[in-house]
């Protein structure tokens, strides 16, 4: 496994001159082939880090480098899957794809680009609606293409905020399981944000815990201790997965704002802890 395959070091994020930073001094690391979840209350500046490492925003302060080379803007290296999937109206399902796909390659014939698209479009369980208009699918289905999209750019990093957000229960579950299933064939290296305990559980290596802004920080890393092969039925069964949960659910009741609190009377905020919930607990 390549550690460090994104560093991130010292990043700080001040919106306005005089401001309190968004957040400050976030530093962490992604081995290649990673799944990390970002959870952390509203504001705390989830999707301006996500932003920074997709190369749309500048940070404050701090460095990011990926696969050794410092990120200043954006690139093909990395591909973003926001919860509105942006898809082109006027293309089809495979239009859609292939415009991404050629925008890599642009050497690429028209032929082979629209089989490496039929191939990520058959991934995420859309085959047979490749010639429909994003207007004539459901919400999921959209989303799906979104995600296809993503990965026929074959990034070095996939970066996804709430890419699920929209999507209602059952929609949602199919296609975490599908997402499940293609990182586990591509190794995709994957930045997310979430909201939803349960998904974070479900997909994350690491689960990244903000505290609250301003001035947030992750006050945690979460190493996942289930089987990596999960799913989404047995993963209930086993009480791993409760003291997981509680922690979260834990952390997003108390900790976040007590971290938020005592900094803003001025105790030193203490270095991000590196948890195993019910295992053991060791300080980065
Ligand atoms: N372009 C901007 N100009 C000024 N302030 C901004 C800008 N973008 C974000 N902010 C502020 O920065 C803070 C963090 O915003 P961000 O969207 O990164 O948080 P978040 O954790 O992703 O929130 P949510 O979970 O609600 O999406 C918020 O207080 C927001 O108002």
């Amino acid at each position: 496994m390549d550690h460090n395959f994104l560093s991130v070091q010292g990043l700080s994020k001040r919106y306005a001159a005089g401001a309190p930073p968004v957040f400050e001094q976030v530093s962490f690391g992604i081995d290649r082939g990673e799944f990390v979840c970002v959870i952390g209350h509203s504001g705390c500046g989830k999707t301006t880090i996500l932003n920074v490492l997709a190369g749309l925003e500048a940070a404050s302060d701090g460095v990011v480098i990926m696969d050794r080379r410092e990120i200043k803007g954006p690139s093909l290296d990395r591909g973003v899957v926001f919860q509105s999937h942006a898809l082109m109206p006027w293309f089809s399902v495979l239009g859609n794809v292939v415009f991404a796909v050629r925008s890599r390659w642009p050497d690429w014939s028209r032929a082979r680009a629209e089989e490496h698209a039929r191939r990520f479009i058959a991934m995420v369980g859309l085959k047979g609606a490749e010639h429909k208009k994003p207007s004539e699918l459901s919400g999921g289905m959209k989303q799906r293409v979104g995600i296809a999209r993503a990965f026929s750019i074959e990034p070095k990093m996939l970066l996804m905020d709430e890419p699920f957000g929209a999507l209602d229960a059952l929609t949602r579950g199919v296609v975490q399981d599908e997402l499940l299933k293609i990182c586990a064939a591509t190794g995709q290296t994957v930045f997310m944000i979430t909201h939803d305990v349960d998904e974070a559980i479900l997909l994350a290596d690491k689960i990244f815990l903000m505290s609250n802004g301003p001035q947030a920080c992750i006050a945690e890393v979460v190493i996942n201790t289930l089987p990596k092969t999960r799913s989404r039925e047995a993963m209930h069964h086993d009480p791993q997965f409760y003291r997981i949960r509680n922690h979260l659910v834990d952390f997003l009741v108390h900790r976040s704002r007590q971290i938020q609190a005592a900094q803003a009377s001025g105790v030193p905020r203490p270095p991000t802890r590196i948890v195993m919930p019910g295992l053991e607990q060791a300080v980065a």
